[in-house]
């Protein structure tokens, strides 16, 4: 699923005739992407002053697990990042374990960031004519996702963060940004309420936003007129001290209906929400596959599979979305076609064993 639309080619850098092929490479690609452990690029005869020197015009696009600095060596994973960016000590509940998220925000996320980066330099380089080295670090990428908990932090220097559920609760704030369970904040509280059939069914929750200026709507959708006048109730700072009580009033309301019934009735009068949609949901929600979010494919040893594709739609430029190839799967288009070697040159590159199929231990 990560690698649609690539080819593939198998390349021992180690190997005198594996590391002349990526200096070939290097000298026509417009960008190197490589996310080795800190070190292993220059290790491997690849440092950024030698790959200039190959293609002053090449971008270099690194993700390490962090920038200098004392963790500079580590090698790093996806909760590795999150734990180090942020996001696991205000992800939870204030009284449970941090916890990590499933979106990969650490791998994906830093991957993203790097994109953005690489279209940058490409976009300097129309100007310049240079390329320059891209470098994303997890825990950067990961703390710039986190940047609201970052906000917080500083305003819990002024006072408790009225907007999470322990103000209400009187539970006096410490020094750092606390776990905040499902709230979401500031004049538009929001919480994951049981709907019909929360018993059984493990996604049968709904997101709802007491948006301040749908709070009228609101209390007559649950039955509750006199909140809407009542000085407790009435504005969005009178409301931050009871969201528990609120909250349990529009989840017996909520309770009543089926996630997809009560998002059809909120959605009339505007009222911010959303279904907990599980994966399988997802993936037989018809739509997504009519604007291509959800594509099905066909590979030669996997058989059909379901695959994300572009989330970003870009008006004048439909790329259809491949199968991911098979390890090496273009090796000698590769070494043909792009670098063009043929005959001796050729036969000369595959009896070094620098093409061949590589040991897989990182994954078994
Ligand atoms: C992901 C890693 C922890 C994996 O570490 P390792 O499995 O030990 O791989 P390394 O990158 O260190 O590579 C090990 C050695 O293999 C060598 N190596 C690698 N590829 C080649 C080829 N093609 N030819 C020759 N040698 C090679 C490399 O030079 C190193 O050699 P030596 O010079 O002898 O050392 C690390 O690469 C890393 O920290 N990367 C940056 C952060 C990152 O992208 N993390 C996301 C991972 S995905 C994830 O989080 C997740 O799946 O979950």
């Amino acid at each position: 699923m990560l690698n649609s639309n690539k080819r593939s080619i198998t390349l021992d850098t180690k190997n005198p005739e594996g590391k002349k092929v990526l200096e070939d490479l290097v000298k026509i690609c417009d960008v190197m992407v490589e996310n080795f452990a800190p070190g292993a690029l220059d290790r491997m005869g690849f440092s950024w002053e030698r790959i200039q020197e190959l293609n002053p015009r090449i971008i270099l696009a690194s993700v390490k697990g962090f920038g200098p600095g004392p963790f500079e060596d580590c090698k790093v994973y996806e909760n590795v990042a999150q734990c180090t960016g942020g996001s696991a000590s205000t992800t939870g509940f204030r009284d449970g374990l941090p916890l990590v998220t499933a979106a990969q925000i650490g791998d994906s996320g830093t991957g993203l960031h790097l994109a953005l980066g690489i279209v940058t330099a490409l976009y300097q380089r129309t100007l310049t004519g240079k390329g320059q080295k891209v470098l994303c670090a997890m825990q950067d990428a990961v703390l710039n996702l986190c940047r609201v908990k970052m906000r917080d932090q500083q305003r819990l220097d002024r006072g408790p963060l009225r907007e999470y559920s322990q103000f209400g609760e009187g539970i006096p704030f410490g020094d750092a940004v606390p776990r905040a369970g499902n709230d979401s904040g500031g004049g538009q509280p929001g919480r994951i309420l049981k709907c019909k059939g929360w018993e059984t069914d493990p996604n049968a929750y709904i997101y709802f936003i007491t948006q301040a200026p749908v709070w009228e709507k609101i209390c007559d959708v649950i039955h509750e007129p006199d909140w809407k006048t009542n000085p407790a109730y009435a504005t969005p700072a009178a409301r931050l001290p009871h969201l528990n009580e609120i909250f349990t009033r529009i989840e017996s309301w909520t309770m009543a209906h089926t996630k997809f019934e009560a998002m059809e009735i909120l959605n009339k009068y505007d009222i911010p929400c959303g279904p907990v949609l599980s994966m399988k949901e997802i993936a037989e929600d018809r739509s997504l596959y009519a604007t291509g979010t959800l594509v099905e494919i066909d590979h030669p040893t996997r058989g059909k599979y379901l695959t994300v594709g572009n989330p970003i739609k870009l008006s004048d430029n439909d790329v259809e979305v491949e199968r991911s190839p098979l390890l090496g799967e273009h090796t000698d288009e590769i070494l043909a076609n792009v670098l063009g070697l043929s005959g001796a040159e050729l036969e000369r590159v595959k009896a070094s064993g620098a093409v061949g199929q590589p040991v897989r231990l990182a994954a078994e």
